[in-house]
């Protein structure tokens, strides 16, 4: 569990990214700093906020802007990319589609999924097989959001904003926290995240007409608690809504405000059992009490879809020799999830 903490830390990775290739990055200081920071922030909040992240702010923005444009079309325009069962689950899902602890999300979103050709993964790949669906309109909005996607992973292909193409941010970001543990900077890579399974759920949470947060039901939340299910989320949230609420070991709900220029970055299931509970899967929730729409682009870097995850031997020896959780497999648990995420 979290600790009590009352607000969340906010990292400059930019001494991280700028060593992250270098085999002896650990013994740079200015790694080191970053990484002792990541380490308080994970075992404190599971949250963190990056700046320094090197994806140019009017890409942030833009993917913001695409998906607002998105969100306000005509409901029959939105329904041509429907998410289904038959599609991976991928796809547009109208408000309160998705079902969190059984109550209905006032939101609604399109979700992504790195593309898995049938029979890549034989029975397990199988419920998520399929491309993904792009809307037609706005126009542009496939090249944007893959470009963006991108950016958060460390793929090759960027054909509009070639010069960070290095950003590899998810990646670089792990090595840290590899670091942070007490392992090497490649603890995440090859069979565990080396070909890393990204998501992507573009989110739009309407706003309530009144702007009267005192008015609001169980009904009214945007998404209710959970937890994520990966490695590692960064949220691009809005500039001027706070919704986003971190849960703290008694139970508050700490906001985690938008600060211009950041990711909001927590940690995933899979990171949780890796770790062996040094670092945990915080619960969080989005409540949007304004009277705007909030629009939100939350990425997913997850661990290779057929990972087998268990407690790391390290982690282990930290916690006192004490193993506390048992073997997942990535591809499984998401699954699981997304299975019975909607209505
Ligand atoms: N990939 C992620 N994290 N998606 C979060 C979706 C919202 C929570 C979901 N209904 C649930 O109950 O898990
Ligand atoms: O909208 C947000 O700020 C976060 C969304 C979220 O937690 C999720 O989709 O998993
Ligand atoms: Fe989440």
């Amino acid at each position: 569990m979290a600790t009590d903490f009352k607000s969340i830390p906010i990292i400059d990775i930019g001494p991280l990214l700028s060593k992250s290739d270098d085999p002896d990055m650990g013994s740079d200081p200015g790694v080191a700093q970053v990484v002792e920071q990541l380490d308080l922030a994970c075992r404190e909040a599971g949250f963190f906020y990056v700046k320094g992240h090197g994806v140019p702010d009017p890409l942030v923005k833009e993917v913001r802007s695409i998906a607002r444009k998105f969100f306000h079309l005509p409901y029959e325009e939105k329904l041509k990319i429907k998410m289904t069962p038959e599609a991976g689950y991928r796809g547009y899902q109208r408000l309160g589609e998705n079902i969190t602890k059984g109550v209905p999300d006032l939101h609604e979103a399109i979700d992504c999924y790195t593309e898995i050709k049938p029979g890549r993964y034989g029975a397990l790949g199988k419920p998520m097989e399929g491309p993904n669906q792009w809307p037609q309109h706005p126009p542009n909005y496939k090249e944007l959001m893959e470009e963006y996607i991108s950016l958060c992973t460390g793929m090759i292909f960027c054909p509009l904003f070639t010069f960070v193409c290095s950003s590899e941010l998810s990646r670089k970001i792990m090595r840290g926290i590899g670091l942070a543990l007490g392992g090497s900077p490649s603890e995440f890579e090859g069979d565990r995240a080396g070909e890393a399974f990204w998501v992507t759920r573009i989110i739009g949470y309407p706003g309530v007409p009144d702007a009267n947060g005192d008015n609001k039901t169980d009904n009214d939340v945007g998404c209710e608690a959970h937890t994520d299910y990966g490695l590692l989320t960064l949220v691009n949230q809005d500039d001027d809504i706070t919704a986003l609420q971190v849960k703290n070991l008694s139970g508050e709900w700490i906001s985690a405000p938008p600060i211009p220029g950041t990711f909001v970055c927590n940690i995933g299931d899979m990171l949780k059992i890796w770790s062996n509970s040094l670092y945990e899967s915080t619960l969080h929730r989005v409540v949007n009490n304004n009277a705007k729409y909030r629009v939100c682009v939350a990425y997913f870097y997850e661990p290779n879809y057929d990972a087998i995850v268990e407690p790391l031997d390290f982690c282990i020896q930290k916690s006192g020799g004490v193993r506390k959780l048992g073997k997942s497999v990535y591809g499984e648990h998401l699954v699981s999830k997304v299975q019975t995420n909607f209505a």
